[in-house]
């Protein structure tokens, strides 16, 4: 039942007419700050009124704004008849309160405060905000108490009954559906009993929700405020709203642009920012629609109001003006800041490009760095191979598995330098550094070992002698690096089976072009006796041959072909089982003798015919002891000093080597006769250092290391590969040819005969002596070490020259000389490419048909070997054959006289023994540039002192690139 003051039928019409504007400027309100007030506002409201309906409708705000999801408001239709007369001051109320009556909001713990409306009270008997606090209040209760709930209501006390209860999640909806004026009826039949109308109202929850904590900050700042000075605060914090919106609009405008914009386009579609611009002009244009639209409505209040209303909203609307300003004002700042971020972010990606191009070049730069180092590293090798270093790696062994934390006396290895600590010593003393071609830590494997010398290894095949000798205190890891240890696996085979077996691979893949044919020698040398390896049972003592490079240095040693690496592992292993091994303290498998497997190489280029030669030698020593350490007695002991003799004698060789001393003392043992061509001759020599770790050892590690260091300072000279053409070798065979007719023809067979497939055949007339050619000496041996006998005449100069000169000289003076029988003042000789020179008349043999064969004689086992007479040579290679004495009488030639023979400073000469039948020349391996040099000539009349005949000889010399002679003093 409703009954309603004829003031109400007045102020609904009057309401209605209004209603336009109200709501518009109810809806402006709405949207500043969340605020419903406007929309009760009168018509044609007082000033009072304004303020009392704004005032109110904050409060009412405020009721409804604590209504907040997570307080799980209910809200509650009541049915309340309520009725009573409402006073002109409290219209703005009214409309309100008509909703009120019908949906009424209780948060559940209800503790709304009650407001003092006293404006309202004094006004009369209107519904009052207080009343409806209560009656929610009495609703709740109701709620909690299944009471009765009732209301006060124009002074009476009215029951009020709960209808219906909807869960109501957002109060900014429902307050929206309200302040839209739809009745409570349309309303509740929207929503059925219990129904969550939270998704109802969804669509509209966004535009509110930003006011809502607004609303909350109005009713809290105007709450404790004077009527009189709300519209102010309110005007002035609706400055401050439209200045943070616009603000938020100009932040978010981007994003949103974006946003909406990525939200219509495919998900696959590339965003590209002109399109961005365009969005971000296009929502810019509907924000500034919508400013204006406010202006518009806000001019459209003030000008049909009056009063304070129209003042205040005035000055608004100036205000609004000067914020339009302001935020044309921000705009233009935040384009001109877009701007510069726009000129920063193309500065970046300059600074971006720039950047990576400087990152491209540094790391050009870096792999042109290590190229370079890698560059360096082959001049570095280069200027080694030229200058003959022999190279030294240093090697150090990790401890053995039974030795626990033991202090080290390795401080430190780098790629080319290990740093020593003496304990005993203090400061710089204590430590020192000692520099090698490379330094293996404890951690290096074989392979990584192996590979650093693998192009050493394989100059063999292209002619090179090779030398590689491992050298290092007893136990110290020279058999492991060389052959492995005990029990072999793939990864800890020794440098001697990788060798061969990459020997294998290159013969292999060389096939077509060259071919090659290898094979092995084994010996050792036990209590300086040299042994056969490969010979089981063998015992017979061999000798040591320096007669050249290409010759073996031990003739007499088995010489085995081997075609792949399983029989290098079977003749290793039967070299290993002959070998001298015995237990020692320090070394429980210990080798008591010196080591050598020396392969030989042959190879014939398919295409050209050339020849080329090398030979590899691969040495284990025997570790060098203190007796005291290893405990050794009897047999061991007689071992240890055999092997401590032996290497004084390689320090004494490589000591005169590095000072270039005039005598070198090779003859001293049988190791330096069998190193002599690799320390002194044409071979490219690489020594092994190896040291223990441990710190008791630190003495002898010293000491090794310097030997290295020595060893390294030693320069042989540019080592020179074993090449000839074929048509070098065949003038060699036509010279061997014509003086094997010579010395047919001139009927002395026997002291020169030529090889072995005819022995006869050739001849060689050498003034009036006729030297014969050893049987089975084959002829690039003989052209390279011609011996001929001068009965007494003085010794012949030795000479030789280049390869490429041989040519030329055979070309130009032996070959057409003897060819016309023309005396010939010199004949020429070479090692690898060297001819004697002598004062003998060569002449033909027109009947020189057949050639001699040429390889593998020498490994013919049955061959005749030929032996030179007794005219001795010092101890570089001239020192010939007559090594096959034994130590005690090269230890008796290189005390009887050499030494005290004053040798020449420079170049080394042969010593003529007094019960010499013959001279003997043996050949020189190092040859000297050209056969008429002064120097030659010079040493040619060798004098003849103290009952010797020195005769000159070049060894030991070495050319140089640049043809300088390289003599080992
Ligand atoms: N690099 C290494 N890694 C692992 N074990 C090693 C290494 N070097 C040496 N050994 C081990 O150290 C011990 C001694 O090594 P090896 O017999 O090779 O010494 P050596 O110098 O040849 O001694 P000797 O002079 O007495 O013959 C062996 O047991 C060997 O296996």
């Amino acid at each position: 039942m409703r009954v309603w003051a004829s003031d109400i039928d007045v102020a609904s019409r009057k309401a209605e007419e209004a209603a336009m504007r109200r709501h518009d400027a109810a809806s402006w309100l709405r949207r500043m700050v969340g605020v419903v007030c406007a929309r009760d506002l009168p018509d044609e409201p007082s000033e009072e009124e304004f303020r009392l309906g704004l005032r109110n409708g904050i409060v009412l705000c405020n009721a409804l704004n604590k209504i907040q999801p997570g307080a799980i408001p209910k809200v509650v239709q009541a049915q309340s008849d309520a009725t009573g007369p409402v006073d002109g001051s409290a219209l703005c109320a009214y409309q309100y309160f008509e909703n009120l009556r019908n949906f009424l909001v209780v948060v559940e713990d209800l503790g709304l405060p009650t407001f003092e409306v006293s404006d309202l009270e004094k006004g009369g008997k209107g519904v009052r905000v207080v009343d409806c606090v209560l009656a929610l209040k009495s609703l709740s209760e109701s709620n909690k108490t299944g009471r009765q709930a009732s209301c006060k209501y124009g002074g009476l006390s009215k029951p009020l009954t709960a209808r219906k209860y909807f869960i109501l999640k957002n109060t900014d909806a429902f307050m929206n559906k309200i302040m839209k004026g739809q009745s409570a009826e349309a309303i509740q039949n929207e929503f059925s009993e219990g129904q969550n109308i939270a998704t109802d109202f969804s669509t509209e929850s966004n535009e509110m929700t930003t006011s809502d904590s607004l609303s909350i900050l109005l009713h809290t700042v105007l709450l404790d405020k004077k009527p009189e000075e709300v519209p102010l605060i309110v005007e002035s914090i609706l400055s401050k709203v439209i200045q943070e919106y616009e603000h938020r609009i100009a932040n978010q405008n981007m994003d949103e642009c974006i946003g909406d914009y990525e939200g219509t386009a495919s998900c696959s579609r590339v965003y590209t920012q002109s399109e961005a611009e365009n969005a971000y002009t296009c929502d810019q244009m509907k924000e500034e629609q919508k400013l204006l639209n406010m202006k518009e409505h806000i001019s459209h209040v003030v000008f049909n109001g009056d009063g304070p209303a129209k003042q205040f909203q005035l000055e608004a609307l100036t205000n609004f003006d000067l914020q339009h300003k302001q935020i044309q004002e921000l705009k233009s700042a935040l384009s001109f800041i877009k701007s510069g971020m726009e000129q920063l972010r193309l500065q970046y990606s300059k600074e971006f490009t720039k950047l990576g191009k400087q990152l491209y070049t540094l790391s050009n730069a870096a792999s042109g760095y290590h190229k370079v180092l890698e560059e360096n590293r082959k001049l570095y090798n280069q200027i080694q191979d030229l200058k003959g270093n022999i190279r030294v790696y240093c090697r150090v062994r990790p401890f053995l598995p039974g030795q626990i934390s033991l202090s080290t006396s390795v401080a430190g290895t780098e790629e080319r330098t290990i740093t020593i600590i003496t304990p005993t010593k203090y400061g710089k003393d204590g430590r020192k550094s000692f520099s090698f071609n490379r330094v293996f830590g404890p951690a290096s494997t074989q392979e990584e070992v192996f590979s650093d010398m693998q192009p050493l290894i394989r100059s063999v095949l292209d002619g090179f002698n090779v030398c590689i000798f491992a050298y290092g205190q007893t136990g110290s890891g020279k058999t492991y690096t060389m052959s492995g240890p005990k029990v072999l696996t793939e990864e800890s085979l020794g440098v001697n089976y990788r060798a061969l077996n990459d020997l294998f691979n290159i013969q292999a893949q060389r096939k077509g072009t060259i071919d090659y044919e290898i094979s092995v020698q084994m010996i050792e040398i036990y209590n300086e006796q040299v042994r056969d390896l490969l010979q089981d049972g063998g015992n017979r003592r061999l000798e040591i041959r320096n007669t050249s490079q290409k010759g073996l240095a031990v003739p007499d040693a088995s010489i085995v072909p081997v075609t792949s690496t399983s029989d290098v592992v079977e003749l290793m292993n039967q070299g290993q089982k002959n070998r001298a091994v015995g237990s020692t303290a320090i070394n429980d498998r210990s080798s008591r003798s010196h080591s050598c497997l020396s392969v030989h190489v042959q190879g014939k280029d398919l295409t050209s015919g050339t020849m080329l030669r090398g030979c590899m030698h691969l040495v284990d020593l025997a570790g060098s002891e203190r007796v005291d350490k290893s405990e050794v007695v009897g047999d061991r002991l007689k071992e240890a000093q055999y092997i401590n003799k032996s290497l004084s004698a390689l320090g004494d060789v490589i000591a005169s080597l590095a000072q270039k001393s005039s005598h070198v003392p090779y003859r001293n043992s049988k190791l330096t006769q069998l190193l002599q061509d690799s320390l002194g001759g044409q071979a490219k020599t690489l020594m092994f250092v190896h040291i223990s770790p441990e710190l008791d050892a630190v003495g002898e590690t010293i000491s090794t290391l310097k030997f290295a260091e020595r060893v390294a300072s030693v320069e042989l000279g540019a080592a020179k590969a074993n090449k000839e053409g074929s048509e070098v070798r065949e003038l060699k065979e036509q010279i061997a040819c014509l003086k094997a007719a010579l010395a047919k023809k001139e009927g002395e067979p026997e002291n020169f005969q030529s090889t072995q497939s005819s022995p006869d055949m050739y001849r060689i007339r050498r003034g009036n002596a006729i030297p014969a050619f050893p049987k089975n000496r084959q002829p690039m041996e003989e052209v390279g070490n011609i011996e001929v006998r001068n009965n007494g005449t003085p010794m012949q100069k030795k000479s030789s020259f280049d390869f490429s000169g041989v040519l030329s000289e055979i070309n130009s003076t032996n070959l057409a000389e003897n060819c016309n029988g023309i005396q010939k003042t010199e004949t020429v000789a070479s090692g690898n490419d060297q001819f004697e020179n002598g004062n003998s008349f060569l002449e033909l043999e027109p009947d020189a048909t057949q050639l001699p064969t040429f390889f593998y004689q020498r490994y013919n086992p049955d061959k005749q070997r030929y032996r030179t007479e007794p005219v001795e040579t010092d101890d570089s290679d001239s020192f010939d054959a007559a090594t096959s004495c034994s130590s005690d009488q090269e230890m008796l030639l290189s005390t009887s006289g050499l030494k005290a023979d004053g040798i020449a400073s420079r170049g080394a000469f042969t010593i003529k023994k007094p019960q010499a039948k013959n001279t003997k020349v043996t050949s020189t391996r190092n040859p000297y540039p050209a056969m008429k040099s002064p120097v030659s000539e010079k040493k040619l009349q060798t004098p003849i002192k103290n009952g010797k005949q020195l005769a000159f000889s070049t060894m030991g010399g070495r050319r140089t690139p640049n043809g300088k002679i390289n003599n080992p003093k």
